[in-house]
């Protein structure tokens, strides 16, 4: 019993931020062996908490609450999306977590998308690299085989949508300005070919070309018409309703769910992995076009004009 609370701990421990998806060790160091064990008997939540991501484990209910802490907006950058993707893995393998909770630390914000100053000036190096982090947090939250729910406590467009979309089920705050969408083509640019399945997956081909094609984003009301998410609740009843609707969730035998999951997600997921290398190549091609650049220049700027 010590034994295995010790290896699923050293699994969580804190790793440095910024680092890579590379496994890490599982020995643990012998003199910290039994404080740590005593601990650990001592409390059933477990906490970890890199730069921009904060975890809490709650050990009885086996379910995690992951928090998006990159103020102002939670723009997805490399690190965040490391960290993200680290973090994840970390809780996939550790025994003791069946659930993840995904939600944001910031107000009003879930997350802003991705951080568009990624894919702005720079190198066609740097682009590339940034693309494989996309990827990765979206393979690892898509792909995860734990139930995964979005509590989503603020504004969720582009990227943010899709970190939403790939949970199994998504509770919004009910709130006007709070807005949610796939509206890359308000930037002028072009939802790849794994942002579009999936929100074909979840609201069907028709709304999904309409809301791409005009780059929609929609008030909870409307998002829950649509059926981009499944509930709306109010603001303070957020991670509440999440915890109540994963506690149903889990009801339910892993092995069965979890198989269930996989062959929904299996081609999705494949139709990446196949293509992943050319999915890079072309959004560097993409980005790095003269026309592409001084669009995202120009949204920038807007958005700076009206934060002033
Ligand atoms: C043909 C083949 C095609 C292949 C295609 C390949 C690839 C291309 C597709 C790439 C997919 C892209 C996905 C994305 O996620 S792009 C990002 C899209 N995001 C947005 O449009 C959201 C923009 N932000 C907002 O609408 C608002 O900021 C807000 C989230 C609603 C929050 O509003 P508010 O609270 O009023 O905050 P501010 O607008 O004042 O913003 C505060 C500061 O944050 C900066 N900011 C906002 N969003 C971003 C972002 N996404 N990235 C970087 N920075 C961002 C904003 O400029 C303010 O900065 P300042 O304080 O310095 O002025």
């Amino acid at each position: 019993m010590i034994a295995t609370l010790l290896i699923q701990h050293e699994k969580l421990e804190q790793l440095p931020s910024g680092g890579t998806l590379s496994p890490y060790g599982v020995h643990q160091k012998h003199g910290q062996i039994t404080s740590q064990a005593l601990q650990l008997l001592s409390s059933q939540r477990r906490q970890f908490s890199n730069t921009y991501i904060s975890v809490k484990l709650d050990e009885t209910s086996g379910v995690a609450v992951m928090k998006l802490k990159r103020p102002p907006v939670n723009s997805l950058n490399m690190e965040l999306l490391t960290e993200f993707a680290i973090n994840l893995e970390k809780l996939e393998i550790d025994r003791g977590c069946r659930g993840v909770i995904l939600t944001s630390a910031v107000p009003r914000i879930f997350s802003a998308g991705l951080d568009i100053t990624e894919m702005c000036g720079k190198n066609a190096d740097h682009y590339g690299e940034f693309w494989r982090a996309v990827q990765e947090m979206w393979l690892k939250l898509y792909g995860s085989s734990m139930v995964t729910i979005a509590a989503i406590n603020g504004s969720s467009p582009a990227g943010g949508c899709l970190m939403a979309l790939s949970c199994d089920y998504r509770i919004i705050a009910n709130n006007k300005k709070y807005t949610i969408g796939l509206n890359e083509t308000q930037l002028g640019i072009v939802a790849p070919f794994w942002f579009k399945d999936i929100i074909t997956e979840v609201i069907g081909h028709r709304a999904a070309e309409r809301s791409l094609q005009l780059g929609m984003l929609y008030s909870p009301t409307d998002a829950l018409k649509i059926g981009l998410v499944d509930e709306v609740v109010a603001e303070d009843k957020v991670q509440s309703t999440a915890s109540a609707v994963m506690a149903q969730w889990l009801t339910l035998p892993d092995h069965a769910r979890q198989i269930t999951k996989s062959m929904m997600r299996k081609p999705s997921l494949d139709r990446l992995v196949t293509h992943r290398e050319a999915d890079i190549t072309n959004f560097v091609s993409y980005i790095t076009r003269d026309s592409i650049q001084k669009s995202l220049q120009m949204y920038m700027e807007m958005l700076k004009k009206k934060g002033r």
